[in-house]
């Protein structure tokens, strides 16, 4: 009889949530996966989302979620009922690597984030001095919380070799230490995470 049911409803295609701090190419990427070619953006105000389908024909919903500071407050929405995690990393930016990497604490520490599985793309890798993904996974490992400054959000010493200060992310170094760097430095995946 179960069986009878499950086989009635209608399947859901995959739910995969895009988000990472403005100007990260979330957007791009998007329109990109989309229509094959670079599309211009603006800032997005609220999400985009389109369905989508691998090479090899499995059909998925891909959200990109707004990453302006105003907005990030509303990333939890779309976390619940995620199937997959694409957070995305502009590896030009390091200036803006402490906000990117509290942002993602903030991300993997929300309870509906519990065994989904995550990748973090390394954006932008065609940009002369963009890091790659092996050395943005070292700085995102190494951000991790000292012992004068562990509680959560801390200002930290120079843990990143940055010019602004680190930011106390146990759960990013956590993942990003019990997961292996995932690609060559031509790609921009950087870690991933698999339930
Ligand atoms: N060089 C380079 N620029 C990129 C790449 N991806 C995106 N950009 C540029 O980065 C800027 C921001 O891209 P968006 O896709 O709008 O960024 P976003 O993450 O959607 O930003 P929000 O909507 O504000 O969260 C644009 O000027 C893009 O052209 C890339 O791979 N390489
Ligand atoms: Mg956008």
């Amino acid at each position: 009889m179960g069986k009878l049911i499950s086989k009635g409803q209608p399947k859901r295609d995959a739910r995969v949530v895009m988000l990472g701090l403005d100007f990260a190419g979330k957007s791009t990427l998007l329109y990109k996966l989309k229509s094959g070619r670079a599309v211009e953006t603006c800032p997005t105000v609220g999400f985009n989302v389109e369905s989508l389908q691998t090479p090899c024909r499995v059909s998925f919903t891909l959200w990109d979620v707004g990453g302006q500071g105003s907005l990030r407050a509303s990333w939890p929405d779309y976390l619940e009922d995620t199937n997959t995690l694409i957070f995305v990393l502009d590896s030009t930016d390091t200036a803006r690597l402490p906000e990117a990497m509290a942002a993602l604490e903030e991300v993997l520490s929300h309870p509906s984030m519990a065994g989904i599985p995550v990748l973090l793309l390394a954006n932008k890798q065609e940009v002369p001095g963009a890091l790659a993904p092996a050395e943005l996974g070292e700085k995102l490992r190494r951000g991790r919380t000292s012992e004068r400054n562990s509680h959560r959000g801390a200002f930290l010493a120079p843990s990143l070799g940055l010019s602004s200060p680190a930011v106390a992310c146990p759960a990013v170094a956590r993942f990003c230490s019990s997961i292996a760097c995932v690609s060559g430095a031509s790609a921009g995946l950087v870690f991933a995470r698999a339930t």
